[in-house]
């Protein structure tokens, strides 16, 4: 009878696709990992529409389980002040709310990553659409752990967006009417992706600041849990 490999080393072994290895008795089978690199990641992806409340909740679950926030439209905003070639051509597409090509996103969440040594990262704001997100697993590798999809009436986001008041070119009522369209037309469906992989944890946006906290508390360490124990299965 052979070596009976335990799930450490099997993880050991960097596989990317998907195998199954047979050794003595035991069946395993490897499922992709989250790899960037040669550094291994967990990203979970924080959804909703605009002004749903994405930034606050991350500030909140960095302080408390220890992630890197990593936010779409932040760090497009900082391209822009940059002086980068692609400033202007994000700057119109913010301006109009439409989506930045997958390229320039991707490759600023990309360096944000392998620049942090933190290994767990919540990227907020991005697939916003199916082009972002079959783009950033086939760059990347990387699929999420898990989805929280903050769930918001639009009339509740617009009022938010409106009293935001950070200056933003695109907190004006006429653009925050285009990203509720892109919203609904482009990212909802990236959020049904992601459901019928049972990866989406939906959460009602809609409460105040601290009760929406109290019910991302109560859902983060199960799901990541699932996670984990979903890495390698044993047959
Ligand atoms: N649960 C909430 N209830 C009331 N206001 C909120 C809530 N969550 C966030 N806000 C406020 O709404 C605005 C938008 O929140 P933000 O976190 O920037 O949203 P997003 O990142 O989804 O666009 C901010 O001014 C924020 O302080
Ligand atoms: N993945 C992304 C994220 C944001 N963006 C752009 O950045 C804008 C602001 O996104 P954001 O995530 O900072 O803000 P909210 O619209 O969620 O409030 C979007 O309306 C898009 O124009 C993008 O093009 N692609």
């Amino acid at each position: 009878m052979g070596t009976v490999m335990d799930a450490t080393e099997i993880a050991a072994q960097e596989c990317y696709t998907k195998t199954v290895v047979h050794l003595g008795n035991v069946l395993y089978v490897q499922v992709p990992e989250n790899m960037l690199g040669g550094k291994k990641v967990t990203v979970v992806f924080v959804l909703g529409g605009p002004g749903s409340g994405k930034g606050t909740q991350c500030t909140n679950i960095v302080e408390h389980f220890g992630f890197t926030h990593l936010s779409a439209g932040d760090l497009l905003r900082a391209e822009i002040k940059s002086g980068s070639e692609n400033g202007t051509m994000i700057e119109n597409m913010i301006k109009e709310g439409k989506i930045v090509p997958s390229e320039v996103t991707i490759k600023l969440l990309q360096e944000a990553m392998i620049k942090n040594e933190n290994d767990k990262f919540l990227i907020d704001g991005f697939p916003r659409n199916e082009e972002n997100r079959a783009a950033f697993e086939n760059v990347t590798k990387i699929s999420p752990a898990f989805v929280l999809f903050f769930d918001c009436s639009e009339e509740e986001m617009e009022r938010r967006l409106l009293g935001r008041n950070q200056g933003r070119v695109d907190d004006n009522i006429e653009t925050i009417r285009k990203r509720f369209k892109v919203f609904v037309e482009s990212s909802l469906p990236v959020i049904e992706h992601y459901n019928t992989k049972d990866k989406v944890k939906k959460i009602d946006a809609a409460k105040p600041i601290p009760e929406v906290f109290e019910d991302v508390k109560a859902i983060l360490p199960h799901m990541l849990q699932r996670h984990r124990s979903s890495v390698t299965t044993y047959l």
